[in-house]
């Protein structure tokens, strides 16, 4: 499956550090005052080149999920039916383009003979594109990639994760609670792993009156791959004009 999707990723600086921590881990020291300016042109061509790359992609599912998911883990196996099952329905499948759960999903979107996308993100430890990605982009910026999972989404299925999922489902919530972004279900996927969350939204966050009545709506909670998937059908079916 390896087709050199690798070749075009950045390489780390020679001190080892990546863009991202340039940009926002050299606090108050005046020589980055006056190049930031100039990173304004690298981040603008980061985006035209995510724009260009995804223009034509079609319809799409983003699916997120831990990088750490063992490829021996029911986790994995379900993620990678909810890829196939995405790509049947039509849909290409995106997601961060690394190990675990992404990689199921990339994976069970390929085998379907499905588009399967890859937005890779530069790490300090040069992480590599799992082996099932068709159309693959590179990132230095991960305010640039987020922006690009939101934007060629029509709507996000969370795989069981950590940190880097509860970010990607917080900011989706965050995104349709403020309706900046409509008609865009969010499908939980693993029962088990997130009801004691949504638990304590409800029970603490809903009951303070921290969100509203019905902020949690907007999520769907399950393990049903069938219900999950009519999920985005409707959605796109609305969608059409
Ligand atoms: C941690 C390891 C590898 C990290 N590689 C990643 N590659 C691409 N995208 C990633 C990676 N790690 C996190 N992400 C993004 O966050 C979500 C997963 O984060 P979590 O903390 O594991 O839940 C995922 O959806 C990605 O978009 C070791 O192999």
């Amino acid at each position: 499956m390896r087709n050199g999707y690798n070749e075009g990723r950045p390489r780390l600086s020679k001190d080892g550090s990546t863009t991202d921590q340039r940009l926002l881990d050299n606090r108050g020291q005046p020589g980055w005052t006056h190049s930031d300016p100039w990173r304004v042109l690298k981040i603008q061509a980061e985006f035209v080149e995510g724009f260009n790359d995804l223009a034509d992609l079609g319809p799409a599912i983003s699916v997120f999920g831990s990088a750490r998911t063992p490829s021996t883990s029911p986790d994995y196996e379900l993620a990678a039916k909810v890829g196939s099952a995405l790509a049947q329905a039509g849909f290409a499948v995106i997601t961060g383009g690394g190990p675990g759960a992404m990689e199921a999903a990339n994976r069970g979107a390929i085998e379907a003979g499905g588009a399967s996308v890859g937005l890779g993100i530069e790490l300090p430890w040069e992480d590599r594109l799992n082996d099932y990605v068709n159309l693959p982009l590179h990132f230095r910026y991960f305010f640039v990639r987020k922006t690009m999972f939101v934007k060629y989404s029509q709507g996000y299925i969370v795989m069981p994760g950590g940190v880097g999922t509860l970010d990607e489902l917080f900011e989706a919530m965050t995104l349709v609670q403020t309706q900046k972004i409509t008609r865009f279900p969010i499908v939980l996927m693993g029962v088990r792993h997130w009801q004691g969350l949504i638990d304590w939204m409800r029970g603490t966050m809903q009951a303070d009156g921290r969100i509203g009545p019905h902020d949690l709506d907007m999520l769907t909670l399950t393990d049903d791959i069938d219900e999950a998937v009519a999920l985005m059908v409707r959605a796109r079916e609305e969608r059409q004009p």
